[in-house]
């Protein structure tokens, strides 16, 4: 090898052997590549960040293997350039869990990893340390007596710290320590006392939440206790459902769990599924968990997601929380994670690297070794069938907590009712009456905008999307047609574009119309609109949330923002005003999902003292799911979908994975699946059903004809080792430039 010939006098025999390392270059490719160490190198350890000659460029990779030599011919062997990191940023143990990952997933290694870290590691100019603005004394300067600014208090102050820093300071830490001081930094600029400089900031130096006020723990009931005694006498790992209807503490049961593993000084990792779950969480941890946290999510500034990253990986945050991807965060003293809301879709990531958090936390605490609790009202039925079968434990919290009792859910019959923007006579009268007593309503609706289309009265034109098999939604409030696929967004047209009829009107409506109703119906009466549109600001879903739990809106309404986890201790009466399209969605879930967000919505209601009813308005009173969910409880309706998920073969009775497909011109993608079919069906062993192509129920979306095939077992692996040759042949197959494709293993949405 002519690397080692180059200088053998340097490196000791044993490290000889190790002259290649494999790496993980930062592009969706399937394979690893091998590179030379330089001469002179004696090491580049496994998990640190690498740049490489790459093609025609470079590109930024991660070196994820050692060896003595490459099967690659030596002359085509080139060397890394640089290596970027002091340390490994990846242990092996985090590898090996990315790795299964990738593997799982079948998502290329280089992709997987380079999407486990904070955006700002995955550049390759940044080495933990970060170039802001600063400031510092000029030399000519530094023997000036500060007797000059006696009368000048806040210059005084500034420069006295700058004294203490000749290399220079940076200007956010000099605003940490004093407050806003740009005043006074232009001033003794002015007077030629300091200039601008650049200072080089540690990026895990970020200022760690302080530590909690532990606050008294209420005094858990024999439930909670039993299963926070379940899950501490465990050694090693194990998974538990906690399985706990909703407002019955099952967040006091974390933040014991939470303490006592930090307790035997191992950390902590929480998962929940909205980045609007976070702050309330945070909150309630920080009162009562007196340790440094981290908390990761996808609004965070790269700076702070980074930071947080690095503290976390570096042991010294102990408690960490997060979003989806912060299931890969490395946590080298992991004694438990906690995945709350477990049923929630947002766990599964729908693009590029399309992994479920749920799932992968799964196996990072089988790999760990340590127990893994998921948390929820309405357990998926993945997960109950896990329990069922043994591998998950069932633990059981049936009763709400500290005396709240379950909310009453009523159905309102809306057929040939007469309806205010969708709200009936029952509902409207009750809200008055919860209204008038100084109580909370919640009204639950699942769409943002004012209405979803714009119709010519006169005509028939609605208003279509150009580029989607969809209309686009009335945003009234913003004076704009907005298509919710994607994107697309034109100006209110004022005549009928087709007959030019100004007749226009919009038609149905969403919360921005009910809200205006609302406004009118109840004057004077503090709502707060809670969805997408109205929390675009930074910190304004928090603001607003804090607000409504201190009870200053009598009126909430809201989309399913509104609906997950939040402790609203004034609600008594929610509305939930469209539920009808749940119950005969084209998705094998759509019932699943219905009666969990139903459920969830309905379980705001009535949390502390005060006793909660729900209003659920529908044209199907008599639908089985309804009745169901309303007589015997998601318990009952969960084993019923499960019996008929087990009748149709269906998950968790079988395992699926999507072949998806997308192209400008029509026929591309599905004749790309028609191809891929004919391999799957010469590839796949006996058991494996191949089903489709078929287009995408909304075929055509941002300008791009979609279709998916279907592949499905009754076991997991023999499908896992269909799709492993199926992908070399579909990547021969897609010679057209044009033609996007995927594989979704474990696929939550047909689309
Ligand atoms: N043992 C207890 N004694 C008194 N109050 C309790 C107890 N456990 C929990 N609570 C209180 O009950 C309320 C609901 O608890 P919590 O928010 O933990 O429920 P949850 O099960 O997480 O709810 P959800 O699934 O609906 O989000 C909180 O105000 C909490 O402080
Ligand atoms: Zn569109």
């Amino acid at each position: 090898m002519p690397g080692l010939e180059r200088s053998p006098e340097i490196r000791p025999p044993e490290e000889q052997t190790m002259a290649i390392v494999r790496v993980a270059v930062a592009a969706p490719l399937p394979e690893l590549f091998d590179y030379r160490l330089p001469a002179g190198w004696l090491d580049c350890e496994i998990g640190r960040r690498v740049l490489v000659p790459f093609g025609r460029g470079r590109r930024l990779g991660l070196v994820v293997d050692r060896q003595p030599e490459s099967a690659v011919a030596d002359h085509r062997l080139k060397e890394i350039e640089h290596c970027l990191d002091d340390g490994p940023l990846l242990t092996p143990q985090d590898l090996e869990l990315l790795n299964w990952a990738s593997a799982y997933y079948h998502c290329p290694p280089g992709e997987a990893l380079f999407t486990a870290l904070p955006a700002r590691l995955r550049r390759a100019d940044t080495d933990f340390k970060e170039r802001r603005r600063g400031w510092r004394i000029p030399i000519d300067a530094r023997a000036v007596d500060d007797g000059l600014l006696a009368r000048a208090p806040r210059q005084r102050a500034v420069w006295s710290i700058l004294q203490a820093h000749p290399e220079g300071i940076d200007e956010a830490s000099l605003r940490e320590q004093l407050g806003d001081c740009r005043a006074a930094l232009r001033s003794l600029e002015r007077k030629g006392l300091l200039e601008p400089a650049s200072a080089e900031v540690p990026l895990d130096d970020g200022s760690p939440p302080s530590a909690g006020t532990p606050a008294p723990l209420p005094e858990l009931n024999a439930e909670q206790q039993a299963a926070v005694d379940r899950i501490d006498q465990t050694l090693g790992f194990a998974c538990f459902l906690l399985d706990g209807v909703t407002g019955s503490g099952k967040t006091e049961v974390y933040i014991r769990l939470i303490l006592n593993t930090l307790a035997r000084g191992r950390q902590v990792l929480v998962l929940v599924p909205e980045i609007g779950l976070t702050p309330q969480l945070a909150e309630r941890f920080a009162q009562r968990i007196p340790v440094e946290r981290a908390v990761l999510h996808s609004a965070l500034a790269e700076r702070e997601r980074a930071s947080s990253w690095l503290r976390a990986a570096r042991g010294s945050a102990r408690l960490v929380l997060g979003t989806r991807s912060a299931v890969f965060t490395p946590l080298p003293e992991l004694g438990l994670v906690i995945v709350d809301e477990e049923h929630d879709v947002s766990f599964k990531q729908q693009d590029g690297f399309r992994y479920s958090a749920r799932d992968v936390a799964v196996r990072r605490a089988q790999m760990t070794d340590c127990p893994v609790l998921l948390g929820s009202a309405t357990p998926s039925l993945e997960t109950l069938r896990n329990a069922e079968l043994g591998r998950y434990r069932h633990l059981r919290l049936r009763q709400r907590a500290g005396g709240a009792r379950p909310p009453r859910l009523l159905l309102a019959d809306i057929r040939s009712q007469p309806l205010v923007t969708g709200l009936s006579h029952a509902l409207l009268t009750r809200m008055g009456e919860v209204i008038e007593a100084g109580n909370q309503v919640l009204l639950f609706l699942n769409r943002r905008g004012f209405s979803p289309v714009l119709t010519c009265h006169d005509c028939g034109w609605i208003s279509v999307c150009r580029h989607c098999d969809a209309r686009m939604t009335l945003h009234r409030g913003r004076g704009r047609l907005v298509c919710h696929h994607c994107g697309d967004q034109a100006d209110l047209p004022v005549h009928c574009p087709y007959c030019e009829s100004p007749d226009l009107r919009p038609l149905g409506q969403g919360t921005e119309r009910v809200e205006d109703s609302l406004r009118q119906r109840f004057p004077g009466i503090p709502l707060a609109r809670i969805d997408r549109d109205s929390t675009r600001r930074r910190g304004e879903l928090e603001r607003v949330l804090t607000a409504a739990q201190a009870g200053a809106y009598p009126i909430l309404l809201g989309t399913q923002m509104l609906a997950k986890g939040h402790h609203l201790p004034g609600v008594t009466l929610v509305g939930i005003l469209d539920i009808d399209h749940g119950l005969y969605g084209s998705d094998f879930r759509a019932g699943e999902r219905m009666a969990q967000l139903l459920i969830q919505v309905a379980g705001r209601a009535g949390r502390a003292e005060l006793p909660g009813t729900v209003l659920v308005q529908t044209r199907h009173p008599n639908h089985p799911y309804l009745q169901q969910l309303l007589r015997k409880g998601y318990g009952a309706f969960a084993a019923a979908a499960l019996a008929e998920r087990a009748d149709a073969a269906l998950p968790p009775f079988s395992f699926q994975a999507l072949v998806r497909a997308d192209s400008r011109e029509e026929q591309f993608a599905l004749e790309f699946l028609e191809r891929a079919r004919g391999h799957a069906i010469a590839l796949a062993h006996q058991g494996i059903q191949v089903w489709g192509p078929a287009p995408a129920s909304m075929e055509r979306r941002a300008g791009r004809f979609r279709a998916q095939l279907l592949l499905q077992s009754p076991e997991r692996a023999p499908l896992h080792a269909l799709i492993r040759v199926l992908l070399p042949a579909l990547r021969g197959l897609s010679g057209n430039r044009r033609l996007r494709w995927s594989i979704d293993v474990d696929p939550l949405e047909m689309l």
